[in-house]
């Protein structure tokens, strides 16, 4: 079930849609949906991450690894963490497409 189904449409009224334009959903991952959108200011594409804080849940410090590695990795085979937007429900990682 996506997590931005209609059911779930006001999360979409956060920080992050405030920022950037959601075009479609790129897939999803066991904890996450990643969408495709657009920056409202610069108009670059990018890839949002949007992890459900709930269903995280004791999976916190694994997702912790992963960001801290995403931070400090610059590999043209690695997307680029650009941004973190931390909502109550969510987090969203502004990744490079
Ligand atoms: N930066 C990106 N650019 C384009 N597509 C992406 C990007 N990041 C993820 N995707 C797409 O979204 C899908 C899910 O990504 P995600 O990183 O959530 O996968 P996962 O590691 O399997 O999930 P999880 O971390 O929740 O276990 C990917 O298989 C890919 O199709």
């Amino acid at each position: 079930m996506p997590l931005f189904g209609k059911k779930k449409f006001d999360e979409r009224s956060s920080e992050m849609t405030r920022r950037f334009m959601v075009k479609e959903t790129l897939g999803t991952g066991a904890f996450s949906e990643v969408l495709l959108a657009e920056d409202r200011e610069t108009h670059a594409m990018v890839a949002v991450k949007c992890i459900d804080k709930k269903a995280l849940k004791g999976k916190e410090e694994t997702l912790e690894n992963e960001i801290q590695i995403l931070r400090r990795v610059k590999h043209p085979n690695i997307v680029h963490l650009h941004e973190i937007i931390d909502s109550k429900s969510h987090l969203y990682l502004v990744m490079e497409l």
